[in-house]
């Protein structure tokens, strides 16, 4: 293949300093070393935690920097020894590995894997700590081992999901973040058994798909929470059975819940990242068994809190990241389902855009009305 081996310079989106619109530029991508793929992105949706990187408020941005982790599209070659993937095939990125060979892949316990997670924490490859990326010499920062804010970008092997080369690559994009994350929270993170109640704070993408996931447990009511009452129409649709907006309320959210629950839900999910909305998911489970788990990422230096005997009583505090799924093991299998129509990902896509709108697109990631937007990468 011609490009094969030789430096490809394209589009990305850099972003150069906190806050700063993303600056369309040409970039120079290198070939990928040994464990490492290069990757032609075609699509790529934005999540939040883009935009949190973004503003300045994440320990581990750093800047310039492409960001970007949720996307799909062919590889265009592979370093040496990389052995479970082949140009041409059609992958999903996956910002938290799988190398199936460390003490984390190994434990049982845990879909996060410590092979590379230093090195994509820090911006840079593992082989030589350097960044695959440049403008004119200038090295640019790499972003949760995936920067799919780019035309091409260069992964880690193990971050590397290779998929049905049958699934559109527009849709399928979705399941390298927010999808998979809300439906793994319910059914790996906290296992919501038939008839149990869910409280949801937070109806964007991520408390969307922990409610398709929890009416697929057959939870008996799922409770959304949150502050915009225009999004309890479309949650509706992935399975919300009541709406609880805060603001209608003078006594303290949790309190509200627990009054609705006869003592409290059996499992609650904050997807916001609001600490002080933690404490009131966690507070509004049931005494002796309720488990409330943080999906939310908030901002560096914010702690969260409660008074212990929550916990002495039985609540239980747990968090996730990507739904606790084993990424390249399950992202081929949550595509086969979304195939076999058995998981929802059209309905999440409210817009339609290319790369050269992205600034556009994280404008309107701030309007009530936009789940996930998609960018097109090569127009
Ligand atoms: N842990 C993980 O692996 C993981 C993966 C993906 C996303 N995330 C994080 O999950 C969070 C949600 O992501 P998203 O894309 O769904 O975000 P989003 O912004 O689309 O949704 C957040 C929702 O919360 C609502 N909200 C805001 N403040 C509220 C409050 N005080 N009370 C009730 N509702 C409130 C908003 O109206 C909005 O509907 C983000 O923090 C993101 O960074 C974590
Ligand atoms: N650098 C951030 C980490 C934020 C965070 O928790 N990220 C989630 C994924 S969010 C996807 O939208 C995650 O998977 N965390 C586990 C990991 O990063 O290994 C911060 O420090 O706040
Ligand atoms: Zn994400
Ligand atoms: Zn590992």
């Amino acid at each position: 293949m011609a490009t094969q081996g030789q430096v490809i310079t394209c589009k990305a989106a850099v972003a150069y300093e906190p806050n700063k619109p993303l600056v369309i530029e040409d970039v120079q991508v290198a070939p990928p070393q040994a464990g490492e793929v290069r990757i032609k992105i075609l699509f790529t949706a934005l999540c939040h935690t883009d935009a949190y990187t973004w503003s300045g408020k994440d320990p581990e941005g750093l800047f310039p920097c492409i960001l970007g982790h949720e996307a799909a599209g062919i590889v265009e070659s592979v370093g040496e020894g990389v052995t479970e993937v082949q140009p041409g095939d059609h992958v999903i990125p996956c910002y938290q590995a799988e190398c199936r060979e460390c003490k984390f892949c190994k434990s049982g316990k845990t879909n996060l894997c410590g092979k590379v997670r230093t090195a994509t924490g820090a911006g840079v490859m593992m082989n030589d700590r350097k960044s695959r990326f440049s403008i004119n010499g200038k090295p640019i920062y790499h972003f949760m081992g995936t920067s799919t804010f780019s035309q091409y970008t260069v992964v880690h092997d193990v971050s590397v999901a290779k998929i049905d080369p049958q699934a559109p690559l527009d849709k399928v994009c979705l399941l390298g973040c927010g999808v998979p994350t809300g439906l793994g929270a319910v059914w790996n993170t906290a296992k919501v058994e038939p008839g149990a109640i869910v409280a949801i704070f937070g109806l964007g993408t991520v408390g969307l798909a922990v409610a398709e996931g929890a009416k697929s447990a057959g939870a008996s009511r799922i409770i959304g929470v949150d502050i915009d009452s225009k999004k309890f129409d479309v949650a509706k649709n992935f399975g919300v059975t009541e709406f609880v907006n805060p603001k209608d309320y003078d006594k303290p959210i949790q309190q509200v819940l627990v009054d609705l629950t006869d003592g409290g839900v059996d499992y609650s999910f904050e997807c916001i990242g609001n600490v002080s909305v933690m404490r009131s998911a966690l507070e509004c489970c049931h005494k002796g068994w309720g488990t409330s788990v943080i999906i939310g990422v908030a901002a560096s230096g914010q702690e969260i809190s409660t008074r212990p005997f929550q916990l002495v009583t039985g609540r239980v505090w747990k968090g996730t990241a990507f739904g606790g799924f084993k990424s390249r093991s399950q992202v081929p299998w949550l595509v086969d389902k979304y195939m076999k129509k058995e998981i929802k990902i059209d309905e999440y896509i409210t817009h339609n855009l290319t790369l050269g709108d992205i600034n556009k697109a994280f404008d309107l990631m701030h309007e009530g009305g936009c789940l996930r937007c998609v960018l097109k990468m090569n127009e």
